[in-house]
């Protein structure tokens, strides 16, 4: 039987030195996300209570490395975002690129809405749905995945979404390399794509952050500039048919 109040959550630990070099001016706002992670977060069964003593290190620093390969005013989509990670991380790090986090779950979704609300990140929308659903409706500069799906699968969630010469950004672990040349040629043949596997974060972050990148070499269906479909608003919406 419960009291009836309400158990405190778990406090995240102070962040390590690297987190000042890695979060510079956002520093704050990834504090209050982390106390966010580690009380809500854990209470509504989004991250477990065993993440809590490295959730500087494995999650928030190691997600914020991602933010080198991104340039000023990118256009990102996160898909599988589940807590935010890495999307509302690289949202709020970097305020100039626009981010959407598209997550099918509701009880994630409402858990990111709150989080955007009370980080204030204008640059940030929250979108309930599965990547595939978003196939032919979304294009983007790039898309960010960590821990959403192994790559041919996730290549066929993402390569849709992406314009001509974007990016599925795919954390992964040390095997990368060996999971890119098993899926290399499947991932292919969804969509031409020249792929790399990138180190980021040397010197920040340690071990590095492992990125599976597949940049995208054709059209592949987006439309063609300026016949974009109206949002049902009227209001054009960040990342729409463009
Ligand atoms: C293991 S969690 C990883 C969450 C987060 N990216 C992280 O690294 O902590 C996988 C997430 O992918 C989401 N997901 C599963 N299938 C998806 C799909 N087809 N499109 C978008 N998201 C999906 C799940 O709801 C879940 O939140």
């Amino acid at each position: 039987m419960t009291s009836g109040v309400e158990e405190p959550g778990a406090v995240p630990p102070a962040p390590p030195a690297q987190a000042e070099a890695v979060f510079g001016d956002s520093l704050p706002k990834a504090r209050r996300y982390a106390e966010l992670l580690a009380d809500d977060g854990v209470r509504r069964g989004l991250i477990g209570p065993r993440e809590v003593p490295r959730l500087w290190e494995r999650h928030l620093i190691n997600c914020a490395a991602v933010e080198e390969l991104l340039p000023e005013g990118a256009e990102v989509v996160d898909i599988g975002s589940g807590a935010g990670l890495p999307g509302l991380v690289l949202g709020l790090l970097r305020p100039d690129i626009r981010m959407i986090l598209l997550e099918p779950l509701l009880r994630r979704t409402v858990f990111l809405d709150e989080a955007v609300g009370l980080l204030d990140l204008p640059n940030v929308e929250v979108r309930r749905g599965r990547a595939e659903e978003a196939h032919g409706e979304l294009y983007t500069d790039f898309v960010t995945a960590r821990a959403v799906a192994p790559l041919p699968r996730l290549a066929g969630w993402a390569l849709p979404l992406l314009r001509k010469g974007g990016s599925l950004l795919a954390l992964k672990g040390e095997q990368a390399e060996a999971e890119l040349a098993a899926a290399e040629q499947d991932v292919s043949k969804l969509r031409p794509s020249v792929s790399d596997v990138i180190r980021v974060g040397r010197g920040k972050v340690d071990p590095a952050t492992t990125v599976v990148r597949v940049t995208v070499t054709s059209d592949g269906g987006p439309p063609v500039p300026g016949s974009q479909k109206k949002a049902r608003s009227g209001k054009k919406k960040r990342g729409r048919k463009r």
